[in-house]
């Protein structure tokens, strides 16, 4: 591992658990780790990119920041997935929706994530690359949610590189596809765990509609989104 530590992961040797969960905020990782894990302790720091590994019911897991956007999680999820011999990686994210049927609060995983970005452009492909969720992760996610009693949508979701639009028809055009809701990583760490050979799920709860105007508050959106948090823990 002579990798490690990395330019933006603090962490040594076995710090790190097989499974991560990843909110894109730090504070929502600093959340989790306080609220659900034992015995936890910070592996990283480094530009406050908080990250934790403690105890879920007697399970190792960890729970560290990835970021906004493809490339922060890029970084984050490459150096899990090849430095720190992480097996899987669970995104847990907020989004915006997009179909009628989804509402803030609601629970949705991306069984696909369809990308603005050029993340693809450097495996040099003879084609399109359709990113997408481990099979055994989404499954078994949907399962824990059902027992749970939380619905839960599944479906193509929108990595997009930008938050603000410039003005275009872009989320109409997206819509009609039957893309369900935008968020800002998981098509990049979907391709990431496909070449890491590695697994990898995104789930994110609504937190607005970007047809409807319904929105939840910042602060919501850090310690709101407690059912999303207790599926991923228990899929960990
Ligand atoms: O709540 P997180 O996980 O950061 O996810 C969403 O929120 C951020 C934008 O506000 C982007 O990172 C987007 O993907
Ligand atoms: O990326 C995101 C996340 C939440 N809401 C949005 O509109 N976009």
């Amino acid at each position: 591992m002579s990798n490690i530590p990395t330019p933006h992961n603090g962490a040594r040797g076995d710090e790190i658990a097989k499974t991560v969960l990843m909110p894109g905020d730090p504070l929502r990782a600093k959340f989790i780790a306080e609220t659900y894990l034992e015995n936890t302790v910070c592996f990283n720091t480094v530009r406050n990119m908080l990250g934790y590994t403690g105890t879920y019911n007697g399970k190792k897991v960890s729970v560290m920041g990835g970021g906004m956007g493809m490339p922060s999680i890029g970084i984050y999820s490459y150096e899990l997935f090849h430095f720190y011999e992480v097996d899987s990686i669970i995104r847990i994210g907020s989004a915006g929706g997009y179909a009628d049927d989804v509402k803030v609060h609601d629970l949705v995983m991306g069984i696909g994530a369809s990308t603005n970005s050029n993340f693809a452009h450097q495996y040099h492909l003879p084609g399109t690359f359709a990113p997408t969720a481990d099979f055994g992760l989404l499954r078994k996610a949907v399962e824990i949610a059902e027992n749970k009693g939380i619905s839960v949508k599944v479906g193509n979701i929108l990595s997009s590189d930008t938050f603000y639009e410039d003005e275009s028809n872009a989320k109409d055009l997206w819509k009609k596809m039957n893309v369900l809701a935008v968020e800002m990583e998981a098509a990049a760490l979907y391709m990431n765990a496909a070449r890491a050979g590695k697994k990898a799920l995104c789930m994110v709860t609504i937190s607005d509609h970007l047809f409807t105007g319904e929105s939840l508050s910042a602060e919501e959106r850090q310690v709101g989104f407690r059912n999303m948090m207790e599926v991923a823990l228990e899929l960990a």
